[in-house]
């Protein structure tokens, strides 16, 4: 075995979060080795996030070209999911090669080597048969995998994860779908509007159980009205696969389709990391991290890993608390560069992956000294990108009772605005408001509708900096706005 080599940082797993961790740090002119085994750029640019997003601008625009029919004359639609491929291989994922993104990073003075990373140690880093030796600590961003349950014959079944589903040339003629999640319910509509008959089995007893249940049943409205098969409350006890088809088992039905799409959830896989070289319990569901995203002394976590929101803004925003924080240690303790040569990563470079770092960087911390910013997740928003698209920030309502606080619900039906009734067709949506009666703010919000993701924006902002209901009662919103029914749902309040 070969000697340690020393260096300043060694970053394992180069998803989004480490990625933009690994190059910021590189760019501040630290000795960078970035560990990755499968792509650069991890889930969200090749599997994730960009794809499933390309697919739902295609599906939304057949979607709108029927709405012609009722609103501007006659349209015939033909759906070909041969363009859709073909943007996904070329324009989003280079046909699942990450040249772009290593040739960034090592064009940034980072070191890349290709392999699993495991800890050897409080300060190393084994990959292979090489060891990595760091100075000022090692940061683990090494995601999650899909969450596959125990259910009976499945593992012998050829089911498709979100990889088949995203990287699919020829679309089947029927799908199962087990789980009706955010992934369930995106690639649900996007497949049944392109002719795919769709059915979605879920355990819970509603589709998007994490938000609040009218969002889940403005979804499922949805969805149905595309022509998705809905089954909730229903546990799959066991799957089978006679070589052509699927069938799965539960609740006293049967379910058939040709293809079978398990997206129940995802793990992650601390097992693997060596956590107990550092005295880390291996055994948890995730990596617990403190404020400053320190899992263990000299050892920090980006992302999913850390259980705080598997969102791909998430792993940013954390790594933008650690690159600060990085830095800021190097120079307090250890004496290293001026940490204000800090830069942002200015995405540039063709691939998708610059796209979600140059895009998500711009508003990353800066380390300016004894300024290393806190992670305060009251704000977290997130959006479903099902048409209507699902956004919501902070608590639901029945979070916000569990925690005891004094609860006013606002609520407004999009449709009964003056914009949803403009705009007709494909109008479904609300605003309902989650009210502290106590601070007189607002703790959390759900925007549903055409634009939800984007209405969305102002009530996170009023959820972060806890602007008084007062102030946002006496603010102009523009006429005639989708936003504008925030209004309403202040009125609405009690
Ligand atoms: C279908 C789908 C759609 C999504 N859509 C959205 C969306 O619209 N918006 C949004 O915000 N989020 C979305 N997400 C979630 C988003 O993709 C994740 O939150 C994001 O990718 C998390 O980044 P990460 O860096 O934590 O992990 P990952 O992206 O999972 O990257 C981790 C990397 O670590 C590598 N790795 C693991 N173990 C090791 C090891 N031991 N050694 C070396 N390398 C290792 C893996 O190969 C991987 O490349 C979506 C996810 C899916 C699956
Ligand atoms: N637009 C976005 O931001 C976006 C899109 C997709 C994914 N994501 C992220 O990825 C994560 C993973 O997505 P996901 O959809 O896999 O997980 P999820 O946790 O959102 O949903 C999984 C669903 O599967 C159901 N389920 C679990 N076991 C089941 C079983 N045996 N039978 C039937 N149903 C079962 C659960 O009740 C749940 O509703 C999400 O939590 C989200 O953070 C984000």
């Amino acid at each position: 075995m070969a000697d340690p080599e020393l260096v300043d940082v060694v970053v394992v797993g180069l998803g989004v979060g480490g990625e933009e961790v690994a190059e910021r740090l590189a760019e501040a002119g630290l000795s960078v080795v970035g560990i990755e085994r499968d792509l650069v750029g991890g889930e969200c640019p090749y599997w994730g996030c960009v794809p499933t997003k390309m697919m739902i601008r295609a599906a939304n625009a057949l979607a709108e070209a029927h709405r012609v029919n009722e609103l501007a004359g006659s349209a015939q639609v033909q759906p070909d999911w041969a363009p859709v491929a073909k943007r996904i291989r070329e324009e989003a994922t280079d046909t699942w090669d990450d040249k772009v993104a290593v040739d960034r990073f090592t064009g940034k003075g980072g070191r890349f080597v290709r392999g699993s990373g495991r800890l050897d140690g409080p300060d190393r880093v084994r990959v292979g048969d090489q060891v990595f030796q760091a100075r000022y600590g090692i940061v683990l961003g090494t995601g999650t995998r899909p969450s596959i349950p125990p259910i009976d014959g499945l593992g012998d079944t050829p089911y498709w994860t979100n990889h088949q589903a995203i990287e699919v040339e020829e679309l089947p003629e029927s799908l199962l779908i087990l789980g009706g999640g955010a992934i369930g319910l995106e690639l649900a509509q996007v497949f049944a509007r392109f002719g795919v008959r769709v059915t979605v089995v879920e355990a819970a007893d509603r589709v998007l159980a994490v938000e609040e249940p009218e969002a889940s049943e403005v979804a499922a409205a949805a969805l149905r009205a595309d022509g998705v098969i809905i089954a909730t409350g229903v546990k799959a006890e066991r799957v089978s696969h006679d070589g052509q088809s699927f069938t799965v088992h539960g609740g006293g039905a049967e379910f058939t389709a040709d293809r079978l799409l398990v997206v129940t959830g995802r793990r992650a896989h601390l097992e693997e990391l060596g956590l107990e070289t550092v005295d880390v319990d291996a055994s948890q569901r995730y990596l617990p991290v403190d404020e400053r995203m320190h899992a263990a002394d000299g050892i920090w976590a980006v992302g999913d890993l850390t259980g705080e929101g598997a969102f791909t803004h998430i792993a940013m925003y954390q790594a933008a608390i650690v690159v600060a924080d990085v830095l800021d240690q190097m120079r307090r303790t250890k004496g290293g560069p001026d940490p204000s040569g800090t830069a942002s990563v200015v995405g540039g470079a063709a691939g998708v992956a610059s796209a979600v770092g140059g895009a998500m960087s711009a508003g990353g911390a800066t380390a300016a000294p004894g300024s290393v910013p806190r992670a305060d997740y009251r704000a977290l928003p997130r959006v479903t990108f099902t048409d209507p698209e699902v956004g919501a920030v902070g608590l639901t309502e029945q979070q916000a009772r569990e925690r005891g606080i004094n609860v006013q619900v606002g609520y407004t039906d999009l449709t009964t605005s003056a914009r949803g009734w403009i705009h007709k067709a494909g109008n479904a949506g609300f605003i309902k408001l989650i009210v502290d009666a106590d601070q007189g703010v607002l703790i959390g919000a759900t925007s549903v509708g055409p634009a939800g993701g984007e209405v969305l924006s102002g009530l996170v902002v009023a959820v972060h900096a806890a602007v008084p209901l007062s102030q946002l009662r006496h603010m102009i919103y523009a006429y005639p706005t989708f936003h504008r029914a925030i209004e309403d749902a202040l009125r609405n309040l009690k």
